[in-house]
């Protein structure tokens, strides 16, 4: 079964995959971008912010999503694998970066991952004042100082993606604490 952790930046998916990996280390644990030795290299390039070219910018996010599709998911397809971000993030990032459709770019994720949606998504929702607090905490990189509207514009084309796509999904109200979102996790994954 694969299941994508979603939700924009400092939402609190690596801490819970974190808190999950402790307690179940059979669950096969990996992320986009930056799953490969391929995704280490293009994750820098995406994360420096050096591409001018939104539509290049998406491309390489989607060789990255083909790349671990064939590496990591296919291999595994018989474990939980889950992963910190997927294709909802693909999606997300895109409609807010403008000037693309919807239906290319579930078209365009289809392609890269051979068709294979994940089986469910949790997608972590947050709200401006959490956002603030978190991200004034740390360096940021370079989608990370797009702002706070932009990364709610995000969130928000990932909660429409994940309804219009009729994914299996849990919504997890990301302020909640640690260990309550821990637990919510553990019932809906059933393990
Ligand atoms: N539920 C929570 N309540 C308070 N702080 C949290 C919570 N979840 C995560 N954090 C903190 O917020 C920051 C970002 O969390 P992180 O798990 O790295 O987010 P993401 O992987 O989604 O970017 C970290 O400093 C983390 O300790
Ligand atoms: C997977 C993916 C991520 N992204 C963005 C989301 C993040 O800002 C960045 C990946 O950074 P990352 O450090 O993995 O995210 P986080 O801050 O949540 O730990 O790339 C896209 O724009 N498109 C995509 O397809």
């Amino acid at each position: 079964m694969v299941v994508l952790f979603e939700g924009i930046d400092t939402c609190g998916k690596s801490t819970q995959l974190e808190l999950l990996k402790q307690k179940h280390p059979e669950i096969i644990t990996t992320k986009e971008p930056g799953g490969t030795a391929f995704g280490i290299k293009a994750r820098e390039i995406l994360l420096e912010s050096s591409i001018i070219s939104k539509r290049a910018e998406l491309l390489l996010f989607l060789a990255d999503r083909a790349e671990h599709y064939e590496e990591v998911v296919q291999p595994n397809q018989d474990k939980l694998i889950i992963s910190d971000r997927g294709f909802i993030s693909g999606i997300g990032y895109a409609l807010a970066n403008g000037d693309f459709e919807l239906d290319d770019l579930i078209m365009l994720n289809k392609f890269a991952l051979q068709g294979n949606l994940p089986d469910k998504v949790i997608l972590f929702l947050t709200d401006i004042q959490t956002l603030q607090e978190r991200l004034g905490g740390k360096d940021l990189d370079g989608i990370e100082q797009r702002g706070l509207e932009y990364l709610l514009s995000v969130q928000e084309h990932m909660r429409q993606t994940v309804l219009t796509l009729g994914i299996p999904h849990l919504f997890i109200d990301a302020c909640d604490s640690i260990e309550n979102i821990h637990q919510t996790i553990l019932t809906y994954l059933k393990v």
